[in-house]
């Protein structure tokens, strides 16, 4: 398995991961390779006591993280395609939002929706973060919208193919 990347090669902006008790002995988040969108992120559930997720089921799965995350900035949690293509697994709201004052501990909500029991195990990547610039805009009230060429056309109005 190819080690994670070292923090040394990332140009961009600094977030704080503070590891709580249970997360204790599993590795940070880190890129697997040069050009990763995405950090994985770990399931820290108990080593004796995997999360075991029935058909058609979602669990809330602990990370034992809690990020510190710079202002003009979210983490998307993603799912990741593997788990998805292998076990039709996948992030029940994805992409879920971790804003950046949100100080509690980071979660993942994994739905399965294969057709067998899928076992999270601890240390398992099951989803991955994704941190990204968000813009906050301020709302003004008008009673018009102007005219556009598209006007209210939408929802396939360009055509299907
Ligand atoms: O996949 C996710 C999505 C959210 N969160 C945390 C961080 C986020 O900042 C907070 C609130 O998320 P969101 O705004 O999506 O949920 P809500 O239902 O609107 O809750 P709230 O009323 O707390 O904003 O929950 C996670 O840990 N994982
Ligand atoms: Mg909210």
């Amino acid at each position: 398995m190819r080690a994670a990347l070292q923090n040394s090669s990332v140009i961009g902006p600094t977030v704080g991961f503070v590891r709580l008790p249970h997360a204790e002995g599993l590795p940070l988040p880190a890129y697997e390779s040069a050009g990763a969108a995405g950090m994985d992120l770990r399931a820290a559930v108990p080593d004796d006591r995997p999360l075991l997720i029935l058909p058609g089921k979602r669990a809330l799965v602990p990370t034992g993280l809690i990020l510190e995350i710079p202002e003009g900035m979210e983490g998307q949690v993603r799912p990741r395609s593997g788990l998805a293509f292998k076990h039709g697994l996948t992030v029940l709201n994805s992409p879920g939002t971790v804003d950046s004052d949100y100080r509690g501990e980071v979660k993942v909500l994994l739905v399965n929706l294969g057709d067998e029991d899928f076992a999270v195990t601890r240390g398992m990547r099951i989803a991955q973060i994704v941190f990204a610039a968000v813009t906050q805009v301020a709302v003004e009230e008008r009673s018009l919208a102007g005219g556009t060429a598209r006007g209210s056309g939408g929802f396939g109005s360009t055509g299907t193919a």
